[in-house]
């Protein structure tokens, strides 16, 4: 970065609302690794475990692009795929894709404070990252409780490393790979500060902990990348 750059830093003041989510398309995939392959594995995933009449949430669905892949690859089972996000301008858009398809019901709603009807998947794609610390255990407990048993909770997060040595080697090759794609030094840098106390990780274990608590007891990780980790975990 230059001494000369100009940074628009919104310091701590990210939202997914108005711009964010009219340019979250072409942009997400330049700052999520394997965004794409990660609907990929999900939809494959979710082959084991949605059945006829089965009800199927995706929390922090955004743009509706995965709860779309999921219910146009499961259209001969007469399911329920429920996409839900906090940001009205992500739900315009989500129920604009979805319009063709009646299996899908896009809600706008905070997934902290709503209720949650039995389901046989829950699929949260980089979402309870954004939820409030105090708030997450009593999500993932929802989510646990909401589950049929037998029925998959497909948790991707972004992590924290489980020291010091390791979290700013994930850093370092996070930058490059945002880098790479594109992104300026200031862009990053802006980034980072408007994302304070907004995205908060937990590290492998901390959210491994957060759903042994809930109930959960068999629990793999399916995919990592970095700081980019989906776990599995069966009711
Ligand atoms: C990184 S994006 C998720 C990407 C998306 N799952 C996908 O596959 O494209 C995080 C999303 O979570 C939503 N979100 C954050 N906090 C939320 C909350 N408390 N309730 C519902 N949605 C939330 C944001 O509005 C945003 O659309």
């Amino acid at each position: 970065m230059n001494a000369g750059d100009s940074i628009d830093v919104k310091n701590a003041g990210w939202t997914f609302g108005g711009e964010t989510a009219s340019h979250f398309d072409p942009h997400v995939s330049k700052s999520v690794p394997f965004y794409k392959e990660g609907h990929q594995l999900i939809c494959q995933v979710a082959d084991f475990f949605l059945s006829e009449g089965s009800v199927c949430y995706d929390l922090g669905c955004s743009t509706g692009s995965l709860i779309l892949n999921l219910a146009e690859r499961n259209s001969h089972k007469n399911c329920e795929f429920i996409g839900v996000d906090i940001e009205s301008d992500m739900t315009r858009i989500a129920r604009e894709r979805c319009l063709s398809c009646n299996d899908i019901q896009i809600i706008t709603d905070n997934i902290a404070e709503m209720d949650l009807k039995k389901c046989d998947l829950i699929v949260s794609y980089y979402t309870v990252q954004f939820v409030r610390p105090k708030m997450r255990q009593l999500l993932i407990d929802k989510i646990y409780n909401a589950l049929n048993w037998g029925g998959a909770f497909l948790y991707f997060e972004k992590v924290r490393a489980p020291d010091a040595r390791f979290q700013d080697i994930a850093t370092s090759l996070y930058n490059d790979f945002k880098f790479n794609n594109g992104y300026s030094a200031s862009e990053i840098y802006s980034k980072a500060n408007s994302i304070k106390g907004v995205l908060e990780p937990f590290s492998t274990q901390g959210n491994k902990d957060l759903m042994e608590r809930a109930g959960f007891t068999d629990i793999v990780t399916i995919m990592k990348y970095i700081c980019f980790e989906g776990f599995l975990a069966i009711k």
